[in-house]
């Protein structure tokens, strides 16, 4: 079996823990019963042997495969990565959901999405990733007594990401720690506000207006002062007339919306400016999490 899950883009300027949507870029996992546990990588993290022992993915599959057969299965697991680690593409948010959906379809169980996405709020607490991790598309999602609540918007076709990736991971948990503790009442309101506002341009569909809505108070300079190269993308980004510039969860990947004929040209303008950032052009995904036999 085979089940693979997109990355993710969190945050999306002012929707900080509740707004974020789903790239045509995926992690696969290739899992058959075997007489002996094996891990192959491909891809992303193929050179991290951290990765291959009892990593993150493992964990979480043993749990629930325990839970659900009562014994613990010998597999061999064969990863196919290209959500870079660390990057603000959700990379751990695909993990749990591919380990948990793993270990469902390995134990013959089926799982509702709905469930799925409830089962990964356990590891992942704040739910602007998992969820367009297992929806798809564009989602706003609040947490209520440890559920989560959502709404899906599929993203057209003729609107494009364009994402700047440096080289320089960024932890979401440490990067979480730095944010202040408090913030001002018209800040909140700022955020609250433009959270509304760009929640309402993509289920109408009203995608200039974004270039007001995805504006932030929250979290996102706080977060660049790591890496100051960040506002000359996000410069270079608005001076190209963008729909959107935002910076991806917690960074340090950029994260730009477009129409599809703008998307060629900023990724040119991109990668001559920001020649050691890997900058790319990714769909929009709106199936989510994906289980195949
Ligand atoms: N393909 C993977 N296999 C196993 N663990 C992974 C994988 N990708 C990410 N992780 C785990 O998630 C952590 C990165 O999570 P996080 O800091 O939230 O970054 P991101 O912004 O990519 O979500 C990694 O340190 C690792 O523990
Ligand atoms: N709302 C979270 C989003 C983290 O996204 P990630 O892709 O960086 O894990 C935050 O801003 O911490």
């Amino acid at each position: 079996m085979i089940i693979s899950v997109p990355a993710t883009s969190a945050n999306l300027g002012p929707g900080f823990d509740t707004l974020g949507l789903s790239l045509s870029l995926r992690n696969r996992v290739h899992i058959q019963p075997s007489k002996f546990f094996s891990v192959s990588i491909k891809g992303e993290g193929a050179n991290n042997p951290r990765l291959k022992g009892n990593n993150l993915f493992i964990n979480i599959f043993n749990d629930h495969y325990r839970h659900l057969t009562g014994k613990r299965g010998i597999f061999r697991f064969k990863f196919y990565n290209q959500i870079p680690l660390s990057r603000g593409l959700g990379s751990s948010s695909a993990v749990i959901v591919s380990a948990i959906a793993s270990a469902y379809s390995a134990a013959g169980v089926n799982i509702t999405k709905r469930k799925l996405l409830n089962l990964a709020l356990h590891y992942e607490h704040h739910p602007d990733n998992i969820t367009p991790a297992v929806m798809g598309g564009f989602n706003v999602a609040v947490v209520e007594n440890r559920k989560v609540y959502s709404q899906k918007k599929r993203i057209p076709g003729y609107l494009k990401a364009v994402v700047v990736i440096p080289d320089k991971p960024i932890s979401t948990a440490h990067s979480r720690t730095t944010l202040p503790k408090s913030y001002r009442k018209e800040d909140a309101i700022y955020n609250l506000s433009h959270s509304s506002l760009l929640t309402a341009c993509f289920f109408n569909e009203s995608w200039e207006m974004l270039r007001i809505a995805a504006r932030d108070r929250f979290h996102q300079v706080a977060r660049m002062k790591n890496l100051p190269e960040l506002f000359d993308v996000q410069k270079l980004a608005i001076e190209n007339n963008v729909l959107m510039s935002t910076l991806s969860g917690s960074g340090s990947t950029f994260f730009n919306m477009t129409y599809k004929e703008d998307a060629q040209p900023l990724l040119e303008k991109f990668k001559a400016r920001f020649p050691s950032f890997r900058c790319a052009i990714y769909d929009f995904d709106n199936d989510g999490v994906l289980f195949r036999d």
